[in-house]
């Protein structure tokens, strides 16, 4: 897809260093549909491929959101994330490239993460956020879940039972636990959130290309099994969104009400 053709991110590269990538979707709080997955996943190959760009920023419109994983409103209404490109839904694709990419991915969490775009933030190499961002996770309230490296890299991040904590209790934490729990590098005033990705961009970019893409592959070696269990997760996750289980999850959301699960057990 070409730069000029999207429409839910933007994509600038920025003092010939690096690139910043913003998920552009306020009025949904900066959630997922699958052209945004397809979007992102095009913006990360043009940083790759692109000589001049040495990290890359990830981040979103606003002050509110930085990702609110999936759109639920578009899975209520239609089962599903809505067109694609190649009539599939590539986020674990997306997951991928952002743990290959050998160029360090800095997340700018400028408001909420929570579902899949707490799983977004978690898979970035570093994370700032602003002092307002809030994190959570959400599947089993809506109908879904990460069993991927959503929950299985977010346990080496923070260890198991903070990570058994987020997915069991779904509770939003703030900036300052957030970074205490070590799942943030660093907490900024929002002012300075974007200003504080780009010094570590420009910092990574006067360092020697090669060793810096043989450390983010040698971190992420150690790790890469968990592919092996995203793979059995997401092929899960496609039959348990649609079953009825799930999608009394996204209804509810969609009807603004307590979902009823009490059948299921
Ligand atoms: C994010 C919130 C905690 C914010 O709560 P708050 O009370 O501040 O605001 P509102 O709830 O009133 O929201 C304002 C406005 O935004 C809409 N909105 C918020 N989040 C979404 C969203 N994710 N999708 C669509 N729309 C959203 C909300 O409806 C309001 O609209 P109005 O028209 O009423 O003004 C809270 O909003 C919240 O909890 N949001 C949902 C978070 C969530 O459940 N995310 C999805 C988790 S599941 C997921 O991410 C996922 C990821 C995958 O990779 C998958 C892969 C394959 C299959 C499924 C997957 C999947 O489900």
């Amino acid at each position: 897809m070409k730069i000029e053709e999207f429409t839910d991110i933007r994509y600038e590269v920025e003092e010939d260093n690096h690139a910043v990538i913003t998920i552009d979707r306020p009025d949904r709080m900066n959630s997922f549909r699958g052209r945004t997955v397809d979007e992102l996943i095009s913006a990360f190959k043009y940083a790759w491929a692109d000589r001049r760009v040495a990290a890359v920023v990830l981040t979103a419109t606003g002050e509110r959101a930085f990702c609110t994983g999936g759109d639920v409103k578009e899975r209520a209404e239609t089962g599903g994330y809505g067109e694609t490109e190649w009539g599939t839904f590539e986020i674990e694709r997306l997951h991928r490239i952002i743990r290959d990419i050998p160029k360090p991915v800095i997340a700018a969490v400028n408001g909420i993460a929570i579902g899949g775009g707490h799983v977004l933030h978690v898979l970035c190499d570093l994370t700032v956020a602003a002092e307002n961002a809030t994190f959570a996770q959400a599947g089993p309230r809506v109908g879904s879940f990460d069993a991927g490296f959503g929950s299985a890299y977010l346990a080496r991040v923070v260890g198991e039972k903070r990570a058994r904590q987020i997915w069991f209790l779904l509770d939003r934490y703030d900036a300052v636990t957030a970074e205490r729990w070590g799942l943030v590098n660093e907490v900024v005033p929002k002012e300075q959130l974007l200003e504080k990705a780009r010094e570590w961009a420009r910092k990574i970019g006067s360092y020697s290309p090669t060793a810096i893409k043989f450390l983010k592959h040698s971190f992420n070696a150690d790790s890469d099994h968990m592919s092996g269990i995203s793979h059995l997760a997401f092929d899960g996750l496609a039959h348990y969104a649609t079953s009825e289980e799930g999608m009394e999850g996204a209804r509810a959301f969609a009807e603004k009400r307590p979902p009823d699960f009490s059948k299921y057990r």
